[in-house]
């Protein structure tokens, strides 16, 4: 949410320089627009994987159903709109490109992800009460 109000205020972060208003209605703007979105369905996935044995797959599910279905579907939409493409156009420029790459790094957060709860439970990141008896 932060990094999409300081490209809303004119923060140059995006590459090439664009920023403002004019980036976050451009053709890319659908995409930059859900981030804050996935971002909140990722951390509800992973709240409900750390109650799991193995929360891998809860992880990866967010990552699937937050970083990729939910930017993808916003993003392809708007881009389609913003950039007067077909469906099928907007699809062969601003999606299927990235996908093999985004799948690839969707596994790779969730395996990360996982292992870095494992010695450090995100209730320890958060503050909230964490049991020190418990043995890794
Ligand atoms: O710089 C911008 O204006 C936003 C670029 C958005 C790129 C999208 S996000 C989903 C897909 N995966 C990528 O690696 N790139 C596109």
């Amino acid at each position: 949410m932060i990094f999409v109000l300081l490209i809303g205020i004119g923060i140059m972060i995006l590459p090439g320089g664009r920023t403002g208003l004019g980036a976050l209605l451009g053709p890319t703007g659908g995409y930059i627009v859900s981030w804050p979105f996935a971002a909140w369905l990722i951390g509800w996935f992973a709240e409900k994987a750390q109650q799991r044995d193995k929360p891998v797959i809860l992880l990866l599910l967010g990552n699937l159903i937050g970083g990729i279905l939910l930017v993808y579907v916003v993003g392809v939409a708007w881009l389609s709109h913003a950039a007067h493409l077909t469906l099928k156009q907007a699809l062969a420029t601003g999606a299927f490109p990235f996908l093999p790459g985004d799948l690839l790094k969707a596994v790779a957060a969730a395996v990360i992800a996982a292992g870095v709860a494992k010695v450090y439970p995100i209730d320890r990141v958060l503050g909230r009460e964490y049991d020190t008896n418990e043995t890794l």
